[in-house]
């Protein structure tokens, strides 16, 4: 914005037929929003005129200038300096002595050595809102490439998301153009849970070399995605994708992936997984859906129920758990059905939380799939649904720890401006007692996620699924019942704020009520609980190492 306005020029402007304001040095004309202004016209008539900086930040989040902004600022204030303004999250300069990071080492082993300098600080340096990685702490999982990435995703996040993703959630859907970009940028190829897809799509990610790609920048993009602080636009992107297409990765034939999955990568067509029924959830082996193969040998016929399948309403394939055999896990198989077959009704269910997301309930009627769409071999499909439960449960233990930091990072900043009883809400103990038992848990949990992550990049599929299936599952309930409590917690710090929707307090309110959406799906807290004892004990005995 090139023009400058003396603050003279701004005061001659102080009637409802004219009326400009300042904040942080800009100049805004407000004549003809007045009237669609949320708080009232006659709070911005008061300040008509005059510098509202402290007014506005008192009402307002960053939110609001990064949405507004072009449509009514019409200048700067002669007076202002160049700077930026502090709320932009971009790198900063603190004064330290170890900022030159090292070469990136190979994706098998990320910068695992000893000598692995701190990275350059990056974000608003608010202590726990980011990972400690991000305020130059050292650590040994995370380089440069991982950076570069994180820097990418936080800036087109900040810019094209953040601002509309409360509209998107309102309005039950996320712009399909999004959900391209995230292809064209190259993100959809690296969220797998494998090495990078490159051989299959020509949007290949810019800002890390793709033979680099490991777990921990598959770990970076889907936390900053989820800084959106909005688990609809992170699942209507990544919740049927993330769980869907891993299969067909590893467990498709090759002519059905070579067919398939370029549309998919490219962000042009979209996959979801459909295991859940209206009587199976977490008791998998008890699904109902059939497929029966046809006389000839060449088809399946499918019919059956899926419920509550994240992004239905908009796929194009839907990797689908079926039973080809007999009753309990060893009659069940993984089928890839095409909408195109036909036969395919999909609608969308009216839940809770994760609004964008796209939730559906699917009818399966006499569907014709080809044999060559079966992932993996008949009546095995049990420990490839297994398999893949890893890599989900993963993704909502990363969506779940940021989210409780966004819940951490929106207390902090309210609790610095708003007063009560003459104090800043931080400065009262009841209140930085919550931000700190938010704090323990949210590091706690981030540093076993560290440590699985790790292990993941080390282990072979089944070794993880045998040895990790019980801490990801105890970890999983420890990132729910994380994200439950910070986002009750920040709810209490907003007080009516986050009571009601939209506004300052919008944020919270929102994954408040998209809690149950992690505590329940992909295996509830109690299954998960359960299963990482008898897993983990299970596992111990079979290898040996248990003494008792
Ligand atoms: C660039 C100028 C402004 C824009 C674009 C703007 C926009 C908005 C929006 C979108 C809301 C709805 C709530 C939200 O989403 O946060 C809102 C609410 C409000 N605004 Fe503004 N506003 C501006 C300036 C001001 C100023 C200068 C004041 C005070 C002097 C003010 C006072 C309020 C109040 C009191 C509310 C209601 C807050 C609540 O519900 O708790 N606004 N404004």
């Amino acid at each position: 914005m090139s023009k400058t306005f003396s603050q003279s020029d701004v005061s001659s402007h102080n009637k409802a037929d004219s009326l400009w304001i300042v904040v942080d040095g800009d100049v805004y004309d407000l004549t003809k929003f007045q009237d669609d202004h949320p708080g009232g016209k006659k709070i911005l008539q008061r300040v008509a005129g005059k510098d509202a900086s402290k007014q506005f930040w008192k009402y307002h989040n960053e939110g609001i200038l990064k949405k507004y902004q072009k449509q009514l600022q019409i200048g700067s204030l002669d007076s202002k300096p160049q700077a930026k303004p502090s709320a932009e999250p971009m790198p900063v300069a603190i004064p330290q002595k170890t900022v030159a990071p090292k070469a990136a080492s190979s994706a098998a082993a990320p910068t695992a050595h000893e000598d692995a300098e701190a990275l350059e600080p990056f974000g608003l340096q608010i202590p726990f809102a980011d990972p400690s990685w991000y305020q130059s702490h050292h650590s040994p999982y995370f380089n440069e490439t991982h950076a570069a990435l994180r820097n990418e995703v936080r800036a087109w996040i900040d810019a094209e998301v953040e601002p509309n993703v409360t509209e998107w959630d309102e309005k039950k859907e996320v712009p399909a153009e999004i959900y391209k970009e995230l292809g064209r940028r190259g993100y959809l190829a690296g969220l797998l849970g494998t090495s990078y897809q490159k051989d299959y799509t020509d949007n290949v990610i810019k800002c890390v070399p793709t033979e680099k790609w490991d777990l921990f920048h598959e770990m970076v993009l889907t936390d900053e995605l989820s800084r959106s602080g909005s688990g609809g636009f992170v699942w209507n992107l990544i919740g049927g994708f993330g769980i869907g297409c891993p299969p067909l990765v590893k467990f498709g034939k090759k002519p059905l992936i070579d067919r398939i999955l370029p549309g998919i990568l490219n962000g042009d067509k979209r996959i979801c997984l459909a295991i859940t029924e209206p009587d199976a959830g977490s008791d998998v082996a008890n699904l109902t859906c059939e497929a029966k193969l046809s006389e000839d040998g060449k088809h399946y016929i499918v019919n059956g129920e899926k419920k509550w399948i994240t992004n239905g309403i908009w796929c194009d394939y839907f990797t689908t758990a079926v039973r080809t055999g007999g009753p309990g896990m060893n009659g069940v198989s993984l089928l890839l059905i095409e909408r195109e077959l036909g036969g395919v009704s999909t609608r969308r269910m009216d839940c809770q939380g994760v609004w964008s997301s796209g939730t559906t309930y699917i009818t399966f009627e006499d569907v014709k799939v080809p044999v060559g769409n079966l992932l993996g071999k008949e009546n095995q499909g049990f420990r490839a649904i297994m398999t893949n439960f890893n890599h989900e449960r993963i993704g909502i233990i990363i969506q779940c720890l940021r989210f409780s930091r966004v819940c951490f990072e929106e207390s902090v900043k309210y609790g610095n401006k708003r007063k009560t009883f003459g104090k800043k809400l931080v400065d009262h103990p009841v209140i930085r007692l919550k931000l700190a038992h938010m704090a323990r848990q949210i590091e706690a949990s981030y540093n076993w996620l560290e440590n699985i992550i790790y292990q993941c990049e080390k282990m072979g599929d089944t070794e993880a699924m045998l040895r990790l299936g019980g801490p990801i599952a105890s970890l999983k309930a420890q990132a729910t019942v994380t994200f439950e409590f910070c986002a009750r917690e920040a709810s209490q710090i907003f007080g009516g704020l986050s009571y009601s929707r939209g506004g300052q307090g919008g944020k919270v309110e929102r994954l408040y009520r998209d809690v149950r959406a992690y505590a329940i799906p992909g295996g509830s807290e109690e299954i998960m609980l359960d299963l990482s004892i008898r897993q983990s004990m299970k596992v111990a005995k079979m290898l040996g190492g248990m003494k008792l």
